[in-house]
């Protein structure tokens, strides 16, 4: 048995709103995991049940096999997406402090606190207030009190949001360092860019459903056929009545064509033929962001929650 994350048919309604509804997943140990989902899709909602701060209508939440309890979820690391970080207080009396609330020894505490505040390019602040950090440098500091406590799970809500491109290197790296240790790391984030760069999987949740999950490779897999055709000779709209094909885009002399299933790309590749010379003419598999953009609008009606 290994020390994954299992989420296993969590429901949770706020009065009419189905926040979650039956959502199943695992994050593997030492796997980096995407969970992305649009406004209100729930992903706060299942960071939160999965930390136990919110119970449950139904369904469990179990690490390594074991329903997680008191003790097993102080090992979660967690950065809610609120922030929670005491303004007043200096940046490394907070890491402190947390890292002892988590029952670290007083001097086991310190070089935790210092050696995150070095990791993450804030040791430099390390006596000031939180509340006189620029933003990014809060999150920084935000990140570090995830891991002050030498965390088993991590649970970041959005921790990308709002970070400089060194700042999201940093995080990356440390995110990638955190998996490779074993532990199972799950974020959340808009950023659909980062998400296909960093994750080893991804879930997309629509309305509190899981709606598709696997690796970037498998999700691009499972869209709609796209060819590009390089034809440089042709008019505009030559692919236009083409049966079973739908025109994506076009730019000068490429065009991007979907293929309904059971269209025979020799098809396109023939009249893109008749029309002159054809420079290019393969696959083009959808990014994550096309992919996402895909499954969330196959119900519009429900961009957030669902009810009753
Ligand atoms: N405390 C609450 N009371 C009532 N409804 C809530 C509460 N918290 C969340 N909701 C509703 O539950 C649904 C899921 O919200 P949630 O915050 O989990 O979404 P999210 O995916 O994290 O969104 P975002 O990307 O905007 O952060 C939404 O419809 C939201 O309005």
């Amino acid at each position: 048995m290994t020390d994954g994350l299992d989420i296993d048919g969590v429901s949770k309604r706020y009065g009419e709103v189905f926040a979650l509804r039956d959502m199943t997943f695992d994050v593997r140990a030492g796997e980096l995991y995407g969970f992305v989902g649009s406004n209100g899709a729930g992903k706060t909602t299942a960071m939160r049940v999965i930390l136990g701060v919110l119970a449950p209508d139904v369904g469990e939440v179990r690490w390594a096999g074991r329903p997680l309890t008191m003790s097993t979820r102080r090992r979660i690391g967690y950065m809610p997406e609120e922030r929670g970080l005491y303004p007043r207080m200096s940046v490394g009396s907070q890491l402190t402090y947390l890292a002892r609330l988590h029952g670290m020894s007083a001097a086991a505490a310190k070089a935790s606190a210092d050696r995150w505040l070095e990791r993450l390019g804030v040791a430099a602040r390390r006596d000031d207030e939180v509340q006189k950090l620029s933003l990014g440098n809060q999150q920084r500091v935000q990140l570090a009190a995830s891991l002050v406590h030498d965390p088993r799970i991590l649970v970041l809500d959005e921790p990308f949001s709002g970070l400089d491109p060194v700042a999201v290197d940093v995080m990356s790296e440390v995110l990638r360092e955190k998996a490779a240790e074993g532990i199972p790391v799950m974020f959340s984030s808009h950023q659909l860019d980062l998400v296909e760069r960093l994750c080893d999987r991804v879930g997309i949740v629509r309305s509190g459903r899981m709606v598709a999950i696997g690796t970037v490779d498998e999700l691009r897999a499972t869209g709609a056929r796209r060819i590009l055709v390089d034809a440089p000779r042709a008019d505009t709209g030559w692919a236009d009545d083409l049966a079973g094909v739908r025109v994506v885009s076009r730019d000068e002399t490429r065009t991007v064509v979907e293929l309904d299933n059971g269209t025979d790309d020799q098809t396109v590749l023939r009249a893109a033929l008749a029309t002159g010379p054809v420079r290019e003419f393969g696959q083009r598999r959808p990014s994550l962001t096309e992919l996402f953009r895909h499954v969330v609008s196959e119900d519009v009606t429900a961009a957030e929650g669902s009810r009753a």
